[in-house]
């Protein structure tokens, strides 16, 4: 798929006719995009040439001189069980077939069959291997939770748990030629996580980002995949498509959950054949990047509700991870405001303020529907109007108070609906009261000052009260 032999591992073809062995590596390479094979007329040299390391799939002719087809099947299975091979024969008969199978080949082909079966019989081999690879090079990242690359994270701060378990997630699976999709909230870093994804595929290519969100669908082909001169009026001259752009790269689709049903079709073509023709062109050209989506929305509801094909859907899910929105990793909220803080005022020229105590504590009680990007914009509008060395809690409550205001009637956050809606007994003035002082308390850490705030009261009330509780 790049200039990188794919797939990562070798694929040996053992066979005593060069001819055919030619043949097949051409086939291979012009309708599967394999490169990396390996070609061997002998059948003694086989054993020697998976024992060097470096093959995955074997792909093995029957009758040979010396050793036969079934002879080194049995061997293969007994030295190198983690080889799979598939046997490609001469004759139709059954009878060996089934011993193919029993001594452990993945398929069995006759060489009439057609150039697309054995094709496709080999691509399934190799898809069914890289999924067994990424499954256990993750699981045994997982279980040790270490990260071969770190570095690639460094623009996403975080010490949350589910967000180092992601990345050990996406470190496994950026070498994969099938697509990563990335679902999450908007503003909880989808974008900075493909980059990160991409810097780790060892693609040399760029990252080329689309967003596919309101573009129609001759608008979203042309993006895609250009146009030859005069494929429709006004096409002058020839455009690259961003396909191209990105050749040896990554193409990140933003928004995916926004493409319209037209476009899907032609999405999951061009995942599925690996090609596709520029606007106006008879020629296919071939899919050479990395296909990288994200969406905001949620796409099984968007598949169940029909405007989400699910053969896409399924296609694009492959790999797959939701990155937690931020009230689900409150703990980020102190290293992010550190940050922000740091950055915000070297963009804008100031000293870096020192806030004051409680402003984390206090911004761990909003829930932060806009994520990231909204905690990003609070900080840096705080820092661009203050001119003291301390930050106070200010601006950012007044951030808070306008951004509940403009939360709607659809977005009515928990504190304007009825609580006590569901019960069937109500609590006492008295009790509901102590509840809500407590419930304050808690979510303030402790902070009079901040639990006041939160509970709309002064904070010699709240004192008064919380004297009250403890008798
Ligand atoms: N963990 C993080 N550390 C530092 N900055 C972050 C982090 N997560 C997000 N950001 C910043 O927040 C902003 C929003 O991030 P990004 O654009 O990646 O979100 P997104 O999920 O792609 O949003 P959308 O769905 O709206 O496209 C960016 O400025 C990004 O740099």
């Amino acid at each position: 798929m790049n200039q990188n032999p794919y797939p990562s591992f070798g694929i040996l073809l053992v066979d005593d006719e060069p001819a055919w062995l030619n043949m097949l590596s051409i086939t291979l390479e012009g309708c599967a995009g394999i490169t990396n094979i390996v070609t061997c007329s002998d059948s003694r040299e086989v054993l020697p040439l998976l024992d060097k390391g470096g093959i995955g799939l074997v792909l093995l002719d029957l009758t040979m001189p010396h050793l036969t087809g079934e002879e080194l099947l049995k061997r293969i299975g007994e030295s190198h069980p983690e080889i799979t091979a598939i046997v490609v024969s001469g004759m139709n008969q059954i009878a060996t077939a089934v011993r193919c199978i029993k001594l452990g080949a993945f398929d069995y082909f006759i060489k009439t069959d057609e150039e697309d079966r054995i094709v496709g019989g080999v691509l399934r081999a190799v898809r069914m291997l890289e999924m067994q690879r990424e499954y256990d090079e993750m699981s045994s990242r997982v279980v040790s939770g270490e990260l071969r690359h770190p570095e690639a994270f460094t623009p996403i701060v975080t010490g949350d748990r589910s967000m180092l378990a992601l990345f050990t997630y996406v470190e496994a699976v950026a070498k994969s030629p099938q697509p990563l999709l990335i679902t999450g909230e908007s503003g909880t870093g989808k974008e900075l996580l493909a980059q990160a994804a991409h810097s780790l595929s060892g693609c040399r290519g760029r990252l080329v980002t689309v967003n596919v969100a309101g573009l129609d669908d001759a608008v979203f082909s042309d993006t895609l995949f250009g146009h030859v001169r005069g494929a429709f009026t006004g096409a002058d001259s020839v455009r690259r498509g961003m396909i191209e752009e990105a050749e040896n790269g990554t193409l990140f689709l933003d928004e995916i959950g926004d493409l319209s049903i037209a476009s899907q079709v032609k999405l999951l073509r061009l995942l599925q054949e690996g090609e596709y023709f520029p606007l106006g062109s008879d020629r296919p050209k071939r899919l050479k990047a990395r296909i990288i989506v994200a969406t905001h929305q949620n796409l099984p509801a968007k598949e169940a509700e029909g405007s989400f094909r699910r053969d896409l859907y399924y296609r694009l899910r492959t790999h797959q991870v939701r990155i937690p929105p931020l009230r689900e990793r409150k703990g980020d909220i102190p290293l992010l405001l550190n940050h922000f803080l740091t950055e915000a005022a070297s963009a804008l020229g100031k000293k870096r303020p020192t806030p004051t105590q409680g402003l984390a504590q206090y911004l761990t009680t909003y829930g932060f529907p806009g994520n990231i990007r909204e905690l990003k914009a609070m900080v840096y509008d705080a820092v661009s109007v203050h001119n003291d060395r301390m930050l106070t809690m200010e601006p950012f409550v007044s951030a808070i108070e306008r951004a509940q205001e403009d939360t709607g009637p659809a977005g009515v956050t928990a504190a304007k609906q009825n609580p006590f809606a569901g019960f069937e007994e109500l609590p006492t003035f008295g009790d509901a009261a102590g509840f809500l002082v407590m419930e304050a308390m808690n979510r303030a850490g402790g902070n009079q000052t901040l639990a006041a705030r939160l509970l709309g009261i002064s904070q010699p009330a709240l004192n008064k009260r919380l004297k009250l509780l403890r008798g």
